[in-house]
C-alpha cells in the first residue's frame, strides 16, 4: 500500500533530524502502530506516510505512486480518494449535527450521501442514537467516534491516527480502539496509528518503534 525509501526529514528551523534514512513497508489491510519516546519522530513519519509532509530526502510510493512527485491538486485529490484523518482533538464542526459531521467530506468532494452506508458506520460505531445531537452533547469517546465515522465515510484505503485517544481516560481509550480496529479489519482498511500506550492495540500486524528518529 505505502512504501517509504531512505527517507528523512530535517525541519527548516532545526540541525538534527527528525527522521533519519527511514525504510517502511505497510501492507494492504494491515493494522499498524508507530511506537516511541516524545520528540523521536512518530508524527514526523505518520505525517509524511499520510502525504501531509514531504521528507527532506528520499520516496514515497502510495499504491505504486512516486506520491511527493505529484502535482499539489493530484496530492490533495489522492489524499481526498485514498486517506482518512483521525486527530487526537477530534476536529469536529461544533455547529453542525453528528450526522452532518460524517457527511462532511461527502459534501466538500460534491460525492453522493449513502444514507444506507452512514447508518451502517453510525451503528458499527455505536452512536447511532446521537445521530442528531450536537458533538458538544457527547462525551470525547463518543466525539471522537464520531470523527472516525467521518474519516471512513468515503471508504478510504488507509486511516491514519495521531494520538487518536490522547484526550480520553483508558476505557474510553480501549473502547474507540477496539472500534476502531474492528471497523478496519471488517473493510480491509489499511490502519496506522501512533500512539504512547502500549496496551493500546493488543495485537497489532506491525509494530514499529522509533528512537532518535531511526526505526528499531
Ligand atoms: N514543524 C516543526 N518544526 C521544527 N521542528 C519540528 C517540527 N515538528 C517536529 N519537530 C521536531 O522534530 C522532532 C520529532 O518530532 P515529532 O513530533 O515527529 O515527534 P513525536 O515522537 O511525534 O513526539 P510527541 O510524542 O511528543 O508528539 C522533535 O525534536 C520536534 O521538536
Amino acid at each position: 500500500m505505502i512504501s517509504a525509501i531512505e527517507i528523512s526529514k530535517t525541519y527548516h528551523n532545526s540541525r538534527t533530524a527528525a527522521l533519519k534514512n527511514t525504510n517502511i513497508v505497510i501492507d494492504e489491510g494491515s493494522i499498524n502502530v508507530i511506537m516511541g519516546k516524545s520528540g523521536s519522530g512518530k508524527s514526523t513519519l505518520l505525517n509524511i506516510l499520510s502525504g501531509l509532509i514531504e521528507p527532506s530526502t528520499g520516496t514515497v510510493y502510495m499504491m505504486n505512486k512516486d506520491y511527493y512527485r505529484l502535482s499539489e491538486k493530484e496530492k490533495a485529490q489522492f489524499r481526498g480518494k485514498y486517506f482518512g484523518y483521525v486527530f487526537q482533538s477530534f476536529q469536529l464542526i461544533y455547529e453542525l449535527t453528528v450526522y452532518d459531521n460524517i457527511i462532511m467530506p461527502l459534501h466538500i468532494t460534491n460525492q453522493k450521501v449513502n444514507e444506507q452506508a452512514v447508518y451502517q458506520l453510525l451503528k458499527d460505531l455505536e452512536i447511532y442514537h446521537y445521530m442528531r445531537s450536537f458533538p458538544s452533547e457527547l462525551s470525547g469517546g463518543q466525539q471522537q467516534r464520531v470523527a472516525i465515522a467521518r474519516a471512513m465515510i468515503h471508504n478510504p484505503k488507509v486511516i491514519f491516527a495521531d494520538e487518536p485517544t490522547g484526550n480520553l481516560d483508558s476505557e474510553n481509550s480501549l473502547r474507540v480502539i477496539e472500534l476502531l480496529t474492528r471497523l478496519c479489519k471488517k473493510n480491509q482498511t489499511t490502519l496506522l496509528v501512533v500512539t504512547h500506550d502500549k496496551q493500546l492495540i493488543k495485537n497489532p500486524d506491525h509494530l514499529f518503534i522509533l528512537k532518535d528518529g531511526k526505526l528499531v
